[in-house]
């Protein structure tokens, strides 16, 4: 239902950082519901955005800003009293365009409509001090794991294990790339029109674009809501990030194929490789949730794909259905951490626990047995995700080329598919500093013709 509203787009920002922060919603989808909700002008909409975000991007630097500022720990403030801080604190240190006068009334005005009132007075003198203190020199602080985690906001332990991964300067640049604005990305569908032809249409309803970094089939949104065209209502596009947009053609689909995604939802992948088959073939969409069948068919319903066909079960057990060696392709884009995602989705850094990570990996290789079982001779399979952690990625494909190994190789051509230099053999980790694009993992294997 959308409910007409006057409200104060700060109280609509304090809200939604509120449900993050202490409900542990998802940055994205409590931003989505309560702008969907709310009809906001489209200034108020961008305002509420940046300081939902921006808060959660910022959340380290920002909290021991303000405990510095204060004589009791931050955290023991009252709820609403924490959220009214450190959204007006981020008004403060990062956005220039507000002046600090106005961040500083409008949180306290905040305080007394939405927070406690008896502590206006406190958050006056937090949020001054704030102010004056500005952001500090975090060089000085000697230990690496420290400095990076409170200069970018992260978490120390997952600073810690990037710097194990991938060393000090990655990991600060991998950071430092998590903290800035993510873009939003269109796939063309080629089977509509062209990138050009799209370029002009979506210009013509007051929306920018720029072509992509990574592929000729994707455009970057510089201005404008793409989602309320009607290029977009007519199928002639989707969003997709250009790094999800690679693992197609790491497939390398001809049109008649038939291809299995084995963890389908929302469909992007999915509807992606039936425009490369032109429409022409199958793609079996499955995921585990029953809910999220829906989200496919209405994806591919709206890029009229006849050759989609959505299900729902187990990835873990897809041999009761199927028999083996059945389809020519098979995708499994796997369930994973999203921690390659954190520049557009901030919440995912403060929400993972680390020993839920250590749960995936297990999860991952079994779907990634079952799925094999299903590829035909000859035929490739490629494993992804949108996550930079080791253990998910090459370690997760290391263990399933030590029991597999005399049955699959490592794919060498992927690199040519592509378009990048594999940063492994027949495996493409893409850091998120280095294309805008998402943090991705893409490993293409061949089920040999012969047992070797
Ligand atoms: C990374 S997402 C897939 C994104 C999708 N390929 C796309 O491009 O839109 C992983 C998906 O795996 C699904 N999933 C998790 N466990 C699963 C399982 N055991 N079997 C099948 N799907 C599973 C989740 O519901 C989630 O939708």
């Amino acid at each position: 239902m959308v409910k007409a509203t006057n409200t104060n787009p700060r109280m609509h920002a304090a809200k939604i950082l509120d449900r993050i922060c202490f409900e542990h919603a998802y940055s994205h989808l409590a931003l989505h519901e309560a702008l969907r909700d709310r009809q906001l002008p489209e200034k108020d909409a961008r305002f509420v955005t940046e300081v939902v975000y921006g808060t959660i991007k910022r959340l380290n630097t920002i909290d021991y800003i303000l405990g510095s500022s204060m004589k009791q720990p931050f955290k023991k403030a009252d709820r609403r009293v924490q959220t009214i801080l450190r959204m007006s604190a981020y008004q403060l240190l990062y956005m220039d365009r507000v002046p600090d006068r106005a961040a500083i009334h409008e949180g306290v005005e905040l305080a007394k409509k939405w927070g406690r009132k008896g502590l206006k007075g406190f958050v006056n003198g937090v949020l001054r001090s704030v102010g004056r203190q500005g952001i500090p020199d975090f060089t000085e602080i000697e230990d690496p794991v420290k400095r990076i985690a409170l200069a970018t906001s992260h978490p120390e332990w997952l600073v810690r294990k990037w710097i194990q991964a991938y060393g000090k300067e990655n990991t600060l640049a991998m950071c430092e790339a998590n903290v800035k604005r993510a873009y939003t990305m269109l796939r063309v569908n080629r089977l509509k029109t062209c990138r050009d032809d799209l370029q002009v249409d979506l210009q013509n309803e007051g929306i920018e674009t720029t072509p992509g970094n990574l592929t000729s089939d994707s455009l970057i949104v510089t201005g404008g809501q793409a989602q309320k065209s009607s290029s977009f209502t007519n199928g002639a596009f989707s969003f997709q990030d250009e790094s999800s947009m690679l693992v197609t053609y790491a497939l390398d689909v001809r049109p008649g194929m038939n291809v299995l995604d084995a963890c389908a939802a929302p469909g992007g992948k999915a509807c992606h490789i039936a425009e490369r088959l032109a429409d022409n073939g199958q793609v079996i969409a499955n995921d585990i949730h029953p809910h999220k069948q829906t989200l496919i068919d209405e994806q591919a319903g709206r890029l009229r794909l006849k050759s989609v066909t959505s299900r729902t079960g187990d990835a873990a057990e897809l041999t009761n259905t199927y028999k083996s060696e059945t389809f020519d392709r098979v995708l499994v884009d796997a369930p994973c951490s999203g921690l390659g995602v954190v520049k557009a989705k901030p919440d995912i850094k403060w929400h993972t626990k680390k020993e839920e990570i250590e749960k995936l990996p297990e999860l991952q290789l079994r779907i990634l047995e079952e799925a094999a079982r299903l590829l035909r001779k000859g035929g490739i399979l490629v494993y992804s995700t949108c996550t930079v952690m080791p253990e998910e990625n090459e370690e997760v494909v290391a263990h399933f080329l030590q029991k597999y190994g005399s049955s699959f190789e490592l794919d060498e051509t992927l690199d040519s598919r592509i378009g990048l230099r594999s940063t492994r053999r027949g495996q493409r980790l893409i850091l998120p500093q280095q294309f805008n694009s998402d943090g991705f993992y893409i490993a293409a294997l061949k089920k040999r013709d012969e047992q070797g």
